[in-house]
């Protein structure tokens, strides 16, 4: 089985995806690292961001099981991921090691921007986790914090408006709602409540 996240950044669609891949026994890819960690490693080598040919070459050695959130959730890594993430071959190579880790058997919860719509648009559910902007900000802000890294809320909110407007505005694999996704708007939602209804929505599409 294939479970689709995707939602706008700091929604809790990682959060959610590690706890329903527990919950039913599945693998979980976060696909925000792939294009977090292809960023990384040209900003470390201090290559352009826009060259597609070095950053597809990146991508091609690209190894999931050594991908660390913690190391890859640096804020300009974030911005970076999302300005490559525009480069229609890099998303080629990223999307076909995503494909391949999904359908590994027992299948997988993946999470992105694009997973119901061109990475998995076989999934069999699909969810669209969203929140208010505010509320995302305040979260993300909230981590930061409480990893000891330097936050300010109203700088993260206009990152984050940024970077999702960046997201959805782009030509190739827009981030939007696939037209059968589900909806789940976690605004007024704490961590646990979000995860029971997440369950609810995955166990009722699996019984129809
Ligand atoms: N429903 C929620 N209510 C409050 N905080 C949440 C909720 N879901 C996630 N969080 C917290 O918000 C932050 C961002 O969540 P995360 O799952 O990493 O988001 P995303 O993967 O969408 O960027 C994390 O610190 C997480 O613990
Ligand atoms: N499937 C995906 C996942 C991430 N991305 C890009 O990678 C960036 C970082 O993704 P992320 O999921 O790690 O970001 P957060 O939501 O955790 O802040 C996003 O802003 C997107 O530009 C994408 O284009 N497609």
């Amino acid at each position: 089985m294939i479970i689709a996240i995707d939602g706008p950044a700091a929604s809790g669609k990682g959060t959610l995806a590690r706890r329903l891949a527990a919950h039913f026994g599945l693998r979980h890819l976060d696909t925000g690292l792939t294009y977090r960690a292809v960023a990384a490693a040209l900003l470390a080598n201090g290559l352009p961001l826009g060259d597609e040919a070095v950053a597809v070459e990146i991508a091609r050695h690209l190894d999931l099981g050594v991908m660390d959130r913690s190391v890859l959730s640096a804020h300009e890594i974030g911005e970076a991921a999302s300005r490559i993430a525009v480069l229609p071959g890099l998303r080629e190579e990223l999307v076909r090691l995503q494909r391949a880790f999904a359908h590994i058997p027992p299948g997988a919860v993946l999470d992105g921007r694009d997973i119901g719509t061109v990475v998995c648009p076989d999934a069999a559910v699909k969810l669209f986790v969203t929140a208010a902007a505010e509320a995302r900000a305040r979260r993300r802000t909230d981590e930061m914090l409480a990893n000891g890294t330097e936050a300010d809320f109203a700088s993260v909110l206009e990152d984050l408006r940024r970077r999702d407007e960046r997201d959805a505005s782009r030509s190739v694999a827009p981030m939007k709602p696939a037209a059968d996704a589900h909806l789940l708007d976690t605004t007024e939602m704490d961590i646990e409540a979000a995860f029971q209804a997440a369950v609810d929505i995955v166990s009722a599409a699996c019984d129809t």
